[in-house]
């Protein structure tokens, strides 16, 4: 009834894309805040203006890791170093930490404009996997994890949560490191072989994979059906919905 192999008495739930739709919030707060500072870039060196790709860059670079890391990343690929600053470095301050804070400044006025949808059938899902006395938690990068649980009232349909929060705090690498699923794991008490992963990024599936865990299922809702699977998912579907009736 769950769609789940035998055994799995856990499941853990990335947030952004997997429960909410706000993978394509972030994505977009993303690409205004690198097309912003490219664009600048571009005039001060005299270089051309390639603006980011909220599909290619973002999955391939900046879905499902933390922040700085997303950051760090997508620079990378361009070829550009920035010293990395200090978390409270201003929001636009030329450094990692600078771009995320303005990265974030954005991503939260949109939340707060917009509000958060929750997934019908991820609703459903999680009603269900509790019914059937599994337990829950959320595992994601972001640290506004708990203000969208709040927001749409998920919280209480979760047991645990590990987010960018918690992983500062502790210490934990960042997805594609299997590090806060196993955390979210050893919060709910099972060992990994028992709990399923739920993912919707590259990065995601592939920290799930790495950890050993009994299920990687895959949520495809932007056409990257062959890729999730390739980083590590056992199985995809578009929607969780579709495990309900498996
Ligand atoms: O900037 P936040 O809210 O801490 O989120 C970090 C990352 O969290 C992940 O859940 C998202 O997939 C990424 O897009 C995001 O960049």
């Amino acid at each position: 009834m769950l769609g789940l192999p035998d055994g799995i008495t856990a499941c853990l739930f990335d947030l952004d894309g997997v429960l909410t739709d706000t993978a394509s919030v972030h994505a977009a707060a993303w690409k205004d805040t690198f097309d912003e500072y490219l664009e600048r870039r571009s005039q001060r060196e005299a270089e051309p203006f390639r603006p980011f790709d909220r599909h290619d860059d973002y999955d391939d670079h900046v879905d499902g890791k933390p922040r700085a890391d997303g950051v760090r990343d997508f620079l990378a690929s361009r070829g550009i170093t920035l010293p990395e600053g200090d978390p409270a470095d201003p929001p636009g301050a030329e450094t990692i930490h600078g771009l995320g804070n303005r990265k974030n400044e954005r991503l939260q006025a949109r939340i707060r404009r917009d509000g958060v949808t929750v997934f019908d059938g991820s609703r459903r899902y999680l009603e269900a996997v509790r019914a059937a006395g599994l337990r829950t938690a959320v595992v994601s990068s972001s640290a506004n994890t708990a203000e969208v649980l709040q927001v749409t009232g998920l919280a209480p349909l979760l047991d645990a949560r590990v987010d960018g929060v918690v992983a500062a705090e502790q210490h934990l690498a960042g997805k594609p490191a299997p590090d806060t699923f196993l955390e979210g794991a050893r919060r709910l008490g099972v060992q990994p072989p028992a709990a399923a992963v739920f993912e919707d990024a590259l990065a995601g599936v592939a920290a799930g994979r790495s950890g050993g865990f009994g299920a990687v299922i895959g949520v495809d809702r932007v056409g990257q059906h062959d890729a999730l699977a390739e980083h590590g998912a056992t199985r995809v579907v578009g929607d969780l919905a579709e495990l309900l009736l498996s």
